[in-house]
């Protein structure tokens, strides 16, 4: 199968072709920098980067180039609150976005241009329209004609004459509308204001619009036309679509060949974001106590990609929880094969540690890795359809965790040595596809998982190195009993620390914990 994607211009899945045969060029709208990033923000550069390494995986080379809005009102707005600077809160709030990113394993872009290093090529695309004829100075601002551009609207679908009919009376008025020719004209660059920070430029003192940053930033590092064009739904009307009447009256050419719209984080049917105040912050969902216990980053991504990235979700705490137990069992399954590589026979070995970077080839000529890798890209190639890409790792992940219990039990596994070895390579290489790779958690305990609720309900064998009995053990049974009733007491009040601290205790006496339906525990050594 060929790689499909549903392109918001044309408003159908369309086959993927890039303009240069085997490279890819991605733009992504980036956050404005005021305040922490929200779950909206995490959906989306979630889905962008699954994207990037989905065609990492198909073989492009890929240029990812994604903005910092460091120039904006709701910057100054919060410098003024706070008695800062424009330039203290952005930096503040861009390296929390890396950080936060980091969490969530998003690669980094190739680039990230801010508002604030690219008014050189911001002056020249304002220029270039100003000769045109799209762009006019008025009042000390510089305006965009609308009228001019005959394909304004194709994007959104939206007519400037339905616009107009609609918005009649309701925009003309003083400020910003009484110099415009038309009111949906909008600002490529506003005259400066006492006490606000202001660039120099031909048309006078001031700073640029919003929409012209991402214009003249594509321009700069990408060229006049790229391949795909991301960002959330909300950004359609009005700020893709002026991206586009920018660019493509600047330029004579296509800004975009695709444009790729994520849907919306909602709360309560409404639109998550930092201006209507109803956002949870990623770090305050990871760090701060949940009601339902701790929610994980790679539980966080794997939530997001269970569903398909066009669709609206509603992020609610038993969905999270929900998601918390799918990404326990896959972790258990990813820990697999640093656990059991018992067999000398199949080139598995003990002491030869499997590090997944590099991973040996997959032996693609085994049936159950060829099929387990065209089910997952059949997934992803129709418009990067995550939830059967998923199933596929939940598959595998499934077949893996039977055998880890059988041998925990002392069992022979049910699949030959070579095919589980492949069989968990190709998972571990199929999730980090995905960007679901162990490692990105810090609660997560390199010998199992952490005590959480979702452990509570989780049926499955435990993790952990299979022990065998540490020669001159002295801990006695009634000891151990003693560990394990006071853990259970520690998670019945929820004191996960304290839970936490136990179990790693029994770890290191290589007591192994299968925690039972009900509540009650049992345990071997
Ligand atoms: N609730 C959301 N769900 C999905 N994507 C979102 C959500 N909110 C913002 N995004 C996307 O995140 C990117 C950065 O958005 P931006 O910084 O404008 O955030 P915002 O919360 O909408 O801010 P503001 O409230 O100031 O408009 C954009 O591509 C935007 O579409
Ligand atoms: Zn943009």
């Amino acid at each position: 199968m060929a790689l499909t994607l549903y392109n918001s211009l044309t408003r159908r899945k369309e086959l993927f072709q890039p303009l240069v045969a085997d490279r890819v060029s991605l733009y992504c709208c980036g956050v404005t920098v005021y305040d922490y990033c929200h779950l909206g923000h995490a959906r989306s550069y979630v889905v962008w980067d699954t994207l990037r390494r989905y065609l990492r995986w198909r073989g492009y080379g890929v240029r990812y180039v994604q903005n910092f809005t460091d120039i904006d009102d709701k910057i100054l707005n919060r410098a003024r609150q706070e008695g800062s600077t424009m330039d203290a809160v952005s930096e503040r709030y861009t390296a929390a976005y890396f950080e936060d990113m980091a969490r969530l394993n998003i690669l980094e872009a190739d680039e990230y241009p801010r508002a604030t290093h690219t008014l050189d090529g911001i002056k020249r695309l304002i220029h270039d329209l100003e000769q045109k004829g799209y762009a006019y100075a008025a009042g000390g601002d510089v305006y965009y004609r609308v009228e001019k551009f005959q394909g304004y609207g194709k994007l959104s679908g939206r007519k400037l004459s339905d616009l107009q009919a609609g918005a009649s009376g309701r925009l003309a008025g003083d400020g910003e509308d009484s110099k415009k020719e038309n009111p949906f004209d909008f600002a490529l660059w506003k005259g400066a204001k006492p006490e606000e920070p202001a660039w120099e430029s031909p048309w006078g003192s001031g700073r640029p619009g919003w929409h012209i940053e991402c214009s003249a930033m594509v321009r700069d590092r990408l060229g006049d036309s790229i391949d795909i064009h991301m960002g959330g739904a909300d950004l359609v009307f009005p700020h893709h679509e002026n991206e586009i009447a920018q660019s493509e009256a600047a330029t004579g050419h296509p800004l975009a060949r695709y444009w790729l719209h994520n849907g919306m984080v909602n709360v309560g049917g409404e639109k998550m974001s930092k201006s209507l105040g109803n956002f949870t912050t990623i770090r305050a969902l990871l760090d701060e106590p949940q009601p339902d216990g701790p929610v994980s980053a790679m539980a966080l991504r794997l939530f997001i990609l269970q569903a398909h990235y066009r669709k609206p979700i509603d992020l609610t705490p038993e969905a999270l929880q929900s998601a918390g137990n799918s990404w326990l069992t896959l972790r258990r399954a990813l820990e697999f094969g640093h656990h059991y590589h018992y067999n000398p026979a199949s080139g598995w070995h003990p002491g030869d540690s499997p590090d997944p970077s590099p991973l040996p080839d997959l032996d693609r000529t085994l049936p159950e890795v060829a099929t387990a890798i065209a089910d997952f890209e059949a997934g992803l190639d129709d418009d990067l359809n995550t939830p059967v890409a998923l199933a596929v790792l939940f598959r595998l992940a499934k077949a893996i965790g039977r055998d880890r219990n059988r041998l925990t039990h002392g069992e022979q596994p049910l699949e030959d040595p070579q095919q589980l070895q492949q069989n968990w390579q190709v998972l571990v290489t199929l999730a980090a596809v995905l960007g679901l790779e162990l490692g990105y958690d810090p609660a997560e305990n390199p010998d199992g998982p952490a005590d959480h609720p979702a452990e509570a309900t989780d049926q499955d064998a435990p993790t952990g190195k299979a022990s065998a009995p540490e020669p001159g053990e002295t801990v006695s049974d009634a000891e151990i009993q003693g560990l394990i009733e006071a853990r259970q007491t520690a998670r019945h009040n929820k004191d996960w620390a304290e839970a936490d601290r136990l179990r790693a205790k029994l770890q290191a006496l290589k007591v192994t914990v299968i925690d039972q339906p009900g509540g009650d525990s049992r345990w071997y050594r």
